[in-house]
């Protein structure tokens, strides 16, 4: 509690600073966003908004909230698999040499790098760092394939069930970055890809997420090469998840030597 206490009070700095600094015509972030919004509906006599203080510390505190482990996990099991299967690692180093060189990628760069892409999305795949989504509550009774649920039912989406569908994928216990790849070595998107859940409420963050990882995961593969710590065999790397918020790789050391 303390730390959700400190975080509040940091966020609750951060919002005053801009509050201060407001300018509505240069908006560089949600909270000026936000703030500006809440105060054109103030000028205009509108007291009862959904813009107010607490709405914006508990909306800036759930981006951060949801989208920093959720990164932070799924980089760590992209290094744990580029150690565990080398093969993979030197295939996406190969192609992010020949298509980019030695300079830093940009968006626009992932149409031309297809096995790097689909290493990715299996990444997400096989780490499926939210198994259960988050739960949901039915607000009013549904039926859905014949199923009734009542009003007021919790629902957890179980992405884990179509993330590892045996009549969707071709090896869906195992690594296999050619899920997203069809005979041509081209990109292919799946349906059944949905480690951001699906529907009015899925991710909310997806697209600032999936730039994210293509950025920070180019990158340090264009720098590092992956391995396992000297007299530990890539047999060795344990994909056993641990347990918490989200599905995280277990504890590892892992070597990253300079390629340059
Ligand atoms: C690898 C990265 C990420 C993964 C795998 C991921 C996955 C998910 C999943 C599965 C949900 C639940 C959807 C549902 O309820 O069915 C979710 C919700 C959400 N995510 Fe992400 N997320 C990631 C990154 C981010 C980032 C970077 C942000 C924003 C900065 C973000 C913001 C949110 C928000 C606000 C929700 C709640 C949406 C709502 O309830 O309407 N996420 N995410």
């Amino acid at each position: 509690m303390k730390n959700v206490e400190d975080g509040e009070e940091s966020l609750r700095k951060m919002i005053a600073e801009r509050k201060e600094k407001l300018n509505p015509e240069m908006c560089s972030c949600f909270i000026d966003a936000f703030l500006s919004r809440k105060q054109n509906l103030e000028e205009s006599g509108i007291k009862d908004s959904f813009y107010h203080d607490d709405n914006l510390l508990y909306s800036v505190s759930n981006l951060f909230g949801a989208g920093t482990d959720t990164m932070a996990t799924t980089i760590h099991w992209s290094l744990l698999l580029m150690a565990k299967y080398p093969h993979v690692q030197d295939k996406v180093q190969e192609e992010l040499s020949r298509v980019i060189g030695g300079r830093q990628a940009r968006g626009e760069d992932r149409k031309n790098l297809p096995y790097t892409d689909a290493v990715i999305h299996e990444i997400q795949r096989k780490a499926n760092i939210l198994p259960m989504a988050l739960p949901h509550k039915t607000s009013r009774d549904v039926t859905f394939q014949g199923y009734f649920i009542k009003e007021g039912t919790t629902v957890f989406p179980l992405l884990t069930s179509v993330l590892n569908d045996e009549s969707e994928w071709a090896s869906p216990h195992t690594f296999n970055p050619s899920h997203f790849l069809d005979a041509e070595g081209k990109f292919t998107k799946r349906d059944a890809f949905m480690a951001f859940s699906a529907g009015r409420r899925m991710c909310l963050g997806e697209s600032l997420a999936r730039m994210g990882l293509f950025l920070i995961f180019t990158s340090l593969l264009q720098h590092f090469r992956f391995t396992p710590p000297p007299g530990v065999t890539e047999d060795d790397l344990d994909l056993m998840p641990t347990v918490g918020f989200t599905l995280s790789p277990p504890p590892h050391e892992l070597c990253a030597v300079s390629r340059q």
